[in-house]
């Protein structure tokens, strides 16, 4: 999926608010051409927000939303944006056929019927009245109407929703086709297995604001991408040092080291859990130091983990944040009494 220059879609300091509930806080972001792009969130992270003010359907009450360097409506009156939302249902009472005719009729370089249809996987489905379908079926007609003309953008809510496993590896492959095709894709999922199978950026949002953005690798990374797990038994000494407190220290400098968990038993061993970006060199490093440790493991986290570990910390640190806001106002008021 070549990535070419030039920006496709841009965000620049983009917030929307609905009464005292900021969706999307000061959002800076610019996809480019060629581009597969997941956006990942927890429930109310504001995924569906920005793809609304990508599209047009909503107005930011600051900053600017851009889309070939147009209005997201000039861009989507010219044919170059195809959408599959959440919201908005299909018109009832017509064949899938007919509601897929009309979305290649209208469209400014509508794609034929059929070769739609096939894109879509629905060739089978064509004369099944669209209020008659399942909600994976209906999922693939939306689909079918996103890809119905030659868009140079798809953005997607949550595709797969509903979908079975089988339609859904069929709807992937589609989808690859079209980004194979040179075409920008940006899908908002809960599946974390998704984002990291086929997109080449990967973007997480919290609270509205976008807490990371590279590749599925980079945010594994950055989460301290594998766990290294061992024990330090009291008989082998206590490594380079005087004594655990001295192990500790060694092991949270060790090259790579993000997070370090450290239990005893009643006997004295200690079971160390190491999160690391780079655990090659850590495991070195290790002996290095002159710890002896029992029944090393190296194990690999996912992207699941990384994206809890990375929406955890952001928790965290607004926890601490408040709370030291909270400690300077009393401070302060002290102060003032
Ligand atoms: N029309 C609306 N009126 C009031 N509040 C809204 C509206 N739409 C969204 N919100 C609020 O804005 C925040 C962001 O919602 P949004 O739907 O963009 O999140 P999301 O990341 O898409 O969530 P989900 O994963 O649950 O679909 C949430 O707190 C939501 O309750």
């Amino acid at each position: 999926m070549a990535t070419g220059t030039g920006e496709v879609a841009a965000f620049r300091n983009v917030s929307k608010s609905y009464g005292r509930v900021k969706a999307v806080d000061g959002l800076d972001l610019v996809l480019r051409p060629g581009e597969t792009v997941a956006l990942l969130g927890p429930n109310g992270a504001g995924k569906s927000s920005s793809l609304d003010l990508l599209l047009g359907l909503r107005e930011p009450d600051s900053g600017t939303v851009r889309l070939f360097g147009g209005t997201p409506r000039a861009a989507i009156t010219a044919g170059r944006v195809g959408a599959m939302l959440q919201s908005g249902g299909l018109m009832s009472d017509v064949k899938v056929r007919e509601i897929v005719e009309l979305a290649c009729k209208v469209h400014p370089r509508g794609h034929r019927v059929g070769e739609v249809l096939e894109t879509a996987g629905i060739t089978e489905l064509a004369d099944r009245r669209v209020d008659k379908l399942s909600g994976g079926q209906e999922q693939r007609v939306r689909f079918a109407l996103a890809v119905a003309g030659a868009n140079d953008l798809i953005v997607l809510d949550e595709p797969t929703t509903g979908m079975d496993v089988t339609v859904r590896r069929r709807f992937w492959e589609a989808m690859r086709a079209q980004a194979d095709a040179g075409r920008t894709v940006l899908f908002a999922t809960h599946y974390l297995e998704e984002a990291d199978s086929i997109a080449d950026r990967v973007l997480v949002l919290h609270k509205g604001r976008l807490i990371a953005d590279g590749t599925s690798a980079e945010i594994k990374a950055r989460a301290g991408a594998r766990r290294i797990g061992f024990e330090l038994h009291p008989a082998d000494g206590t490594g380079p040092g005087t004594g655990p407190d001295v192990d500790e220290a060694v092991l949270r400098a060790l090259p790579g080291t993000v997070g370090l968990d450290v239990s005893t038993r009643a006997d004295g061993v200690r079971t160390i859990r190491i999160r690391s970006a780079d655990a090659d060199a850590g495991v070195a490093a290790l002996y290095a130091a002159g710890l002896y440790p029992r029944g090393l493991e190296v194990t690999s986290l996912g992207l699941e983990q990384a994206f809890l570990t990375i929406t955890g910390e952001q928790d965290r640190a607004e926890d601490t944040d408040r709370a030291e806001d909270t400690d300077r106002a009393a401070s302060e008021e002290e102060y003032v009494r």
